[in-house]
C-alpha cells in the first residue's frame, strides 16, 4: 500500500519573533505529531541548555567536517556562529511517514527551498518591529552588540516573508500555535487526496 511520507515544516522568522517559545509550546502538548529536528551548532550553549536536547553543540572543526561530509540538508552562519540540521534524521524520520519540523533562520529557509520545494514554508512574523526589538532586548540573553546585530538582521529577514507558504503573526503563543497546527492539518488534507484517494481513483482502485 502506498505510504505516505512525513511532511517537512519548516518555521522561520526574526531572531526575537518567539520562534523558540512558540515550538517549545507546540512540543509540551501530547496532540502536537511532529517531530523536531535538534540542530547542529558552534554557538556556545547558553545556561540550561543541554546537549542533544536544544542543540548538538559542535566546535567549528567538526561542523566544518559535517558540512565536507554533506551530512547537512542545509546550513547558515548567523551572526558569527554556524546552524545546521542533520539530514539524514530528517529523511529517516521523512521516510517513517513521520512530519518534522525545523525551527532556523531565514537563510536556511531559503536553502531547504531550492533542496526540498514540496516542504511547508511558515515565517513567524511580530505584530511590529518595535515590540520585535523589545522581545530581543526582553531575553537578556545577547550582549548589546549581538542585539543590534540581529536587529539589523531582522529587518532583512523580515522582507523575505513574501515567500513563504503562510505567515503567521505571534502576536499571542497560543494563538500562533494553533495557526500552525491548522496550517500543518489543512496541508495532510490537501496531500493526502492528491497522492492517495485521487490517484487510486483514477487508476479505478476507488
Ligand atoms: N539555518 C539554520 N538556522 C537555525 C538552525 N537551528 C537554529 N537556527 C536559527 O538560528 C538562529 C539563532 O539561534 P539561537 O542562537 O538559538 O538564538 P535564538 O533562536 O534567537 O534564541 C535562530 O533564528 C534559529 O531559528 C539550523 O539548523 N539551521
Ligand atoms: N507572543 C509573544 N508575546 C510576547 N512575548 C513573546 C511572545 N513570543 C515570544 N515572546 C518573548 O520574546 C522573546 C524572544 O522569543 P524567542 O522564542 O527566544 O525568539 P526566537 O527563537 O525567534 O529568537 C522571549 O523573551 C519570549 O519570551
Amino acid at each position: 500500500m502506498y505510504k505516505e511520507r512525513g511532511i517537512l515544516i519548516v518555521l522561520s522568522g526574526p531572531s526575537g519573533v518567539g520562534k523558540g517559545t512558540v515550538r517549545k509550546e507546540l512540543f509540551s502538548t501530547p496532540e502536537t505529531n511532529y517531530e523536531y529536528s535538534i540542530s547542529m551548532t558552534t554557538r556556545k550553549a547558553r545556561e540550561g541548555e543541554v546537549d542533544g536536547v536544544d542543540y548538538f553543540f559542535k566546535s567549528k572543526e567538526e561542523f566544518e567536517q559535517l558540512i565536507e561530509q554533506g551530512r547537512l540538508l542545509e546550513y547558515a552562519n548567523y551572526v558569527g556562529n554556524y546552524y545546521g540540521t542533520p539530514l539524514d534524521y530528517v529523511n529517516d524520520t521523512l521516510d517513517a511517514g513521520r512530519d518534522v519540523f525545523l525551527e532556523i533562520e531565514v537563510q536556511g529557509a531559503r536553502l531547504v527551498r531550492e533542496k526540498a520545494p514540496d516542504a511547508l514554508f511558515i515565517f513567524l512574523a511580530p505584530p511590529s518591529l518595535s515590540e520585535l526589538e523589545s522581545r530581543l532586548v526582553g531575553r537578556g540573553t545577547e550582549t548589546d552588540d549581538v542585539i543590534q546585530a540581529r536587529i539589523a538582521a531582522a529587518r532583512e529577514e523580515l522582507a523575505m516573508m513574501d515567500l513563504y507558504d503562510y505567515v503567521v503573526e505571534n502576536d499571542q503563543v497560543e494563538r500562533a500555535c494553533d495557526k500552525i497546527n491548522a496550517i500543518v492539518t489543512a496541508e495532510h488534507c490537501k496531500r493526502e487526496r492528491v497522492e492517495q484517494r485521487y490517484k487510486a481513483m483514477l487508476k479505478g482502485d476507488l
